[in-house]
């Protein structure tokens, strides 16, 4: 016998559960197929894991400074095991916490174990750990299988840890190469050398985060640099990891001259394709191109009664995008395609030392559409806060229309950064100018204090372009 199901949801992480439960909401008869664990990359091995290893990385750090405000410390030392048993114990109570399974119960969705197929347009088949397959057939399918970690194709790549399996390395790498300066890629960084690694990253392009505001990137650069990270940009290629006597030889190539160092660890973090590949997708008419499925401004595939939800679809590849898409995909689901894809302003960051973020256009951006936009630094060593707490490196940079009215985008380096880039969102989501978040009070002594600096410099026609300030 058949499963049949109004909205059957192809994976349980962010996406899949929102989908899901959107869907119930708005009456329809709902399937949620998950191969692994409920909370998905999210929860069980992306943000959940790396935010407590963030967490442990700053405790480091903020024992170690300790000195600085009279208290001694003596003795700091990492033991691996229990930061990855405290690591392995926090995602298990932010699943609990989360309580997906009752909710999917509470909610009437079905929640099908196993790893989902199609077989043709409408039908899929189960397969579960034990090999059983149960064959479903649904009038819309939610695509929310997210992605994967990538694997550079190069010889003995086979020798690298993903950074899903990062917690699964035996001991703390004393030397670890991390390639890729994603998000992924710097946040390890700071993670391996707060905890006492000799770190060095390699990347392709120009830059660190390489996605981010050219000063942003330039000032976590510098800060690793600052730290005893060696920091190689423009990288040609990797070309091999070998095992030797003394660890793993990583070989790379920078403008033709061939480079190697011998590690511990070589950490890959070099992408993030959709996890498609035993999904199916001919058999369904499904179209992919380049490690994702592409969708229209309804988040629909090719395919009319297929959408796609989260990182699969590669649009924006974070957790708030993956709700916000998952929900209006699954209005569309049932309702009929009318819900466009969300994401005006999309705030992210990540947990470095220091930690950075950013929401709308980035100044190069803002620049191409407009040369004479404006943009205002504020520099954390001239606020009070971060001078109190002895965290003066950072900034915030504050991009806005010639006229200097409009907010474009906001970008931040430094303690709290993610804290103040929400605070500037919230702002943005709600249409405030320029000047009215000039005159809006901060609490003392904050770092969102920033944002009213910010502002009041903006309107008192002192900005600057940026560059032209030494960071
Ligand atoms: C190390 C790391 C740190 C991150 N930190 C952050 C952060 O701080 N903030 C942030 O916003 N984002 C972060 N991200 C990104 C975030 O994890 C993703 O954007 C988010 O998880 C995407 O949600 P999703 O539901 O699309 O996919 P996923 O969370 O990957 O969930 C997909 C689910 O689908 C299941 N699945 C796949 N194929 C099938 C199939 N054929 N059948 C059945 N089930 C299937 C999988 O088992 C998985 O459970 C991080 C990512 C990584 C790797
Ligand atoms: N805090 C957060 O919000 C957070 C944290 C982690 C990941 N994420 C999201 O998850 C997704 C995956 O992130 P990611 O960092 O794993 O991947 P990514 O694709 O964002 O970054 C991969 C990096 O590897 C580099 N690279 C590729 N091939 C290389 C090579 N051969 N040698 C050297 N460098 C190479 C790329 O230039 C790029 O900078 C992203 O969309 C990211 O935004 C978000």
């Amino acid at each position: 016998m058949i499963d049949t199901f109004d909205v059957l949801v192809v994976g349980a992480g962010p996406a899949g559960t929102s989908a899901a439960l959107t869907a119930a909401g708005l009456g329809a008869r709902v399937g949620v197929v998950e191969a692994g664990r409920t909370g998905g990359t999210c929860v069980n091995t992306g943000c959940v894991p790396t935010r407590v290893l963030a967490k442990t990385a700053r405790l480091m750090r903020e024992v170690r400074s300790a000195q600085d405000f009279g208290i001694s410390v003596t003795g700091q030392r990492l033991d691996w095991d229990a930061a990855v048993a405290r690591v392995r114990s926090t995602v298990e109570r932010v699943r609990e916490a989360k309580g997906d399974v009752d909710r999917f119960a509470d909610a009437g969705v079905q929640v099908l174990t196993g790893r989902a197929r199609f077989t043709s347009p409408h039908e899929l088949d189960v397969t579960s750990g034990d090999g059983s397959v149960r064959r479903v057939r649904a009038e819309s399918v939610v695509l929310c299988v997210g992605g994967h970690s990538r694997r550079l194709p190069v010889p003995g790549a086979e020798l690298a840890t993903m950074p899903e399996e990062v917690l699964d390395l035996p001991a703390l790498p004393r030397r670890v190469a991390v390639i890729g300066a994603g998000n992924t890629g710097a946040q390890l960084v700071t993670v391996f050398n707060a905890f006492g690694s000799e770190v060095t990253l390699l990347e392709v392009a120009p830059r660190i985060l390489a996605q981010t505001d050219a000063d942003v990137s330039a000032h976590v650069e510098r800060a690793f640099g600052e730290q005893g990270v060696r920091v190689v940009t423009s990288v040609e290629s990797v070309t091999s990891l070998e095992r030797t006597d003394g660890g793993i030889r990583l070989s790379w190539t920078v403008a033709g001259v061939n480079h190697d160092q011998v590690v511990d660890a070589v950490v890959m973090c070099t992408g993030w394709p959709a996890a498609i590949e035993d999904l199916g997708l001919d058999a369904a008419g499904v179209r992919s191109d380049r490690g994702r499925v592409p969708v229209d401004e309804y988040l629909a595939s090719n395919v009319g009664h297929v959408y796609v939800a989260g990182d699969a679809n590669g649009v924006a590849m974070l957790v708030q995008a993956a709700r916000a898409e998952a929900e209006a995909a699954a209005r569309n689901a049932v309702l009929g395609t009318t819900v466009r894809a969300p994401h005006r302003l999309l705030p992210a960051g990540g947990f470095t030392d220091p930690d950075y973020a950013d929401v709308g256009l980035t100044e190069e951006q803002a620049r191409e559409r407009d040369e004479r936009c404006v943009s205002v630094l504020v520099p954390y060593d001239s606020l009070e806060r971060p001078v109190i707490d002895d965290r003066t490196r950072g900034f915030l940079k504050l991009v806005a229309d010639r006229r200097r009215e409009h907010l474009l985008g906001a970008h931040a380096v430094g303690e709290n950064a993610v804290e103040v880039i929400q605070a500037v969102t919230t702002a943005m989501a709600a249409g405030v100018d320029v000047a009215t978040l000039a005159k809006v009070e901060f609490a003392y002594p904050t770092y969102s204090a920033a944002i009213g600096a910010a502002a009041r410099a903006m309107t008192t026609r002192a900005a600057r372009h940026a560059s032209n300030l030494n960071l």
